[in-house]
């Protein structure tokens, strides 16, 4: 078996978990942007790595996110509890209907709506990085940036600690393979209305490369 599959969204974050993380056996792959992309390229490296005769003993999903203002600060630290597609489902006049209460059994949703991160890794990582916010981390296929759906957002996910848009995807491909899963993210903006001048990337991806250095906790005999 080998290490950990660690995936980000873009080449600069997988850069940034590589100057922190030392174990030799983790794999850092930037996979792409959103939760589709990002699931089916996770998928498959895992069926590869299968077929290799060499599987992955845990997937990670690691970035930079936005985080609820209240919860934590730009350049924190978020451990996500679970990966939630927070936009999945459908509107009404009365407000958005998460998918798994529109009626649907669970062979047609295929899958839960929020997947529960793995709880060795979990606490390893705590353990590891204990000033790092926990809770539920939303995944979303379009970035918030107004008032009203950070508010939306935020009643609806009193936990939510931040979004970002891979999460949930990576983790259904990860549970699908039969994998430990945890989601790991730095805070590079605070979630509200758009200002992408006031996003703090430099900020975030150092704190990454820090936290990065905990996946090493989750090595051959850790997690
Ligand atoms: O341009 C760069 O150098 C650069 C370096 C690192 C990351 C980026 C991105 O564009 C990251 C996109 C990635 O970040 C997550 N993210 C960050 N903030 C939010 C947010 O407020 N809401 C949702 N997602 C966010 C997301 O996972 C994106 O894939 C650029």
């Amino acid at each position: 078996m080998t290490g950990l599959l660690v995936v980000t969204a873009v080449p600069a974050e997988a850069e940034a978990v590589r100057t922190g993380l030392t174990d030799p056996t983790a794999t850092v792959v930037p996979v792409g942007v959103g939760p589709a992309v990002a699931g089916a390229a996770t998928a498959r490296l895992l069926a590869l790595a299968e077929a290799a005769g060499r599987p992955y003993r845990g997937v990670v999903s690691a970035g930079v996110a936005g985080g609820f203002a209240h919860r934590v600060a730009v350049g924190g630290t978020v451990l996500a509890k679970r990966s939630l597609a927070a936009d999945l489902g459908a509107e009404s006049p009365e407000g958005f209907i998460p998918i798994d209460e529109l009626g649907m059994t669970a062979e047609q949703l295929g899958g839960a709506v929020a997947v529960e991160a793995d709880r060795a890794l979990l606490a390893a990582l705590r353990s590891a990085l204990p000033d790092a916010v926990v809770g539920t981390v939303l995944t979303v296929g379009t970035v918030t940036g107004t008032a009203a759906s950070t508010r939306a957002l935020a009643v609806r996910h009193p936990d939510a600690v931040a979004e970002a848009m891979e999460g949930h995807g990576v983790a259904v491909a990860a549970t699908q393979a039969g994998l430990p899963f945890v989601e790991i993210r730095t805070i590079s903006n605070p979630i509200g209305p758009r200002d992408r001048d006031a996003w703090r990337l430099r900020e975030a991806l150092t704190a990454l490369g820090s936290a990065a250095a905990a996946l090493d906790a989750l090595g051959a005999d850790g997690g």
